[in-house]
């Protein structure tokens, strides 16, 4: 189907609301609802930090209700030179980076041991609207692999240690990964796009701009109404 047709599909039928956006805390929630005001086609529901957490509660909101796209959204670290402070990222792909085993010659992903998969891809064919909507909003976006990880990286070290592994890596957070498995296990779409709060890299609370993230995001959920008026 083209793009209009898929996107059209996904917006809402009878009225009901079909697309839900899931954020890992209150704060990114409010953020974007302030952006999409109270005519909304959008549910959206903050479902926890980390992989394991909002994979359980993102599960929990699709067993009662079927939604034809999950968008999962939030903050997130920028590797340098590839998404700047307020800039959007959109997931290219969805990497859970930390799953897999350490070893002397590197790090093996799960794939590579044999159980399972590291690497969700989203919806692609729904890149080109978002990206378009965000940029007539004002905001920088780059489209590049997100990584999903346990733990925040805090190392130069780490930091290149990703970079360099995942070639073209956008942006890290915690949450893609579990709530795109959870949407995968429902056959849902799903995407994923963050707002650049910080450099990933040595762990420096006073380099994170968490307030300015929030400002994309608002404008990210401004942006949300006319994805799907197009
Ligand atoms: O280390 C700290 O002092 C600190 C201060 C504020 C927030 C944190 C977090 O761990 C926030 C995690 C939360 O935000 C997302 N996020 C934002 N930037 C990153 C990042 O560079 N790497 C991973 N996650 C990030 C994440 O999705 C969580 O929801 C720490």
């Amino acid at each position: 189907m083209a793009d209009k047709q898929i996107l059209s599909s996904v917006s809402y039928k009878n009225n009901e609301k079909q697309i839900l956006i899931v954020t890992a805390v209150e704060a990114e929630k409010n953020a974007i609802e302030r952006g999409l005001g109270s005519d909304t086609i959008y549910d959206i529901s903050s479902v926890g930090v980390g992989p394991v957490e909002s994979a359980i509660n993102t599960v929990k909101i699709l067993m009662k209700k079927k939604y034809s796209l999950v968008i999962c959204a939030g903050i997130g670290g920028g590797f340098p030179e590839r998404a700047e402070i307020g800039s959007i990222v959109l997931a290219s792909k969805i990497i859970a980076a930390d799953l897999g085993a350490e070893s002397p010659e590197g790090f093996i992903p799960v794939e590579e041991l044999g159980f399972g998969k590291s690497v969700l891809t989203p919806d692609l064919s729904l890149i080109p609207s978002f990206a378009d909507c965000f940029e007539k909003a004002g905001i920088n976006v780059a489209t590049a692999p997100i990584l999903t990880l346990a733990t925040v990286t805090g190392t130069l070290e780490k930091a290149e240690e990703l970079s360099n592994r995942i070639q073209g890596a956008g942006a890290e957070a915690m949450e893609g990964f579990g709530v795109a498995s959870a949407s995968n296990s429902f056959d849902i779409p799903f995407m994923e796009f963050r707002a650049i709060s910080n450099p990933v890299g040595p762990r420096d609370r006073h380099s994170w701009k968490i307030k300015e993230a929030m400002q994309t995001l608002e404008k990210a959920g401004t942006a949300l109404k006319e994805v799907f008026k197009q």
